[in-house]
């Protein structure tokens, strides 16, 4: 049987397959604000989106996933806490069966409803799959939604959920600009981690931004009309596909912002 989010196959479960995850620099974490280290030295990030780069909607059993053509530098991210330039792949959501919980890292001890993350690699490598494992192979942009007014941007992934209902559908997906789902202050704070999903690498730049994005209390319904299950198979709804804070281990977290 395969990982999911279960008693059975979830979180407590995955180091019998993938023993890193009691590794020394696995995500997520808690964010304490008062424990980040503000670094005058961390430059603003540099997030260039094209949305002709955007390709397809995919349900791939563990999320819901926007794909996009990492062939050119054309959507990449520099600057920040990084050094060269990394190019984006795919970003997904983590989402909870209520309001009350659903993101990864949490904000000193806060839950948001939902967590967006931007999946980047760096172009020193020649593809995603070699630098997916390597300590400087990716960087990810965590976003938290928190419930306010509805997010008319959200709302056209929102609109494509019904033909990717459960595991294994995909559908094109394009001309959608993933800088509309940023919060208008790209305030962050940085920490070196890892996958929060299997494999667990221990490969991710974590660059997880302070100011929320809005979303509504009918639209993150709308994510929990997805499925974990194949079609024909029990229905079974896609929630609480997150993973809770882990060992922080002497990690630093640094700050962009006082
Ligand atoms: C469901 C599997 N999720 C994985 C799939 N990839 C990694 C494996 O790739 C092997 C070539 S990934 O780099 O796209 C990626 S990023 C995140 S997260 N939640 O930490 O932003 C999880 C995952
Ligand atoms: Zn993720």
């Amino acid at each position: 049987m395969s990982w999911g989010y279960k008693p059975n196959n979830g979180p407590q479960k995955w180091v019998e397959n993938f023993p890193i995850a009691d590794g020394v620099r696995q995500s997520p974490i808690d964010i304490v604000p008062g424990q980040a280290s503000y670094d005058a030295g961390l430059k603003p990030l540099t997030l260039k989106y094209d949305p002709s780069t955007c390709l397809d909607i995919l349900n791939n059993g563990h999320s819901v996933q926007v794909t996009f053509a990492d062939d050119t530098d054309s959507s990449s991210l520099t600057d920040g806490p990084i050094s060269g330039l990394y190019r984006l792949k795919q970003f997904h959501f983590h989402w909870g069966a209520s309001d009350s919980k659903g993101s990864e890292h949490t904000v000193a001890g806060t839950k948001y409803p939902a967590e967006l993350h931007l999946v980047h690699w760096n172009t020193k490598y020649t593809s995603f799959s070699e630098a997916a494992s390597k300590p400087d192979g990716l960087a990810v942009v965590g976003v938290f939604l928190k419930i306010g007014g509805e997010n008319p941007n959200l709302q056209k992934l929102l609109d494509a959920f019904d033909t990717i209902k459960s595991k294994g559908k995909q559908t094109s997906f394009e001309n959608f600009d993933p800088s509309t789902l940023l919060p208008g202050c790209l305030d962050y704070w940085t920490y070196d981690g890892s996958l929060t999903t299997p494999p667990l690498y221990e490969s991710v730049t974590w660059i997880v931004c302070k100011e929320p994005i809005s979303t509504s209390s009918a639209q993150m319904a709308k994510f929990r009309t997805l499925l974990f299950s194949a079609d024909g198979a029990a229905q079974d709804c896609m929630v609480d596909n997150y993973r809770p804070p882990q060992p922080l281990k002497g990690r630093t977290v640094r700050a962009s912002f006082k």
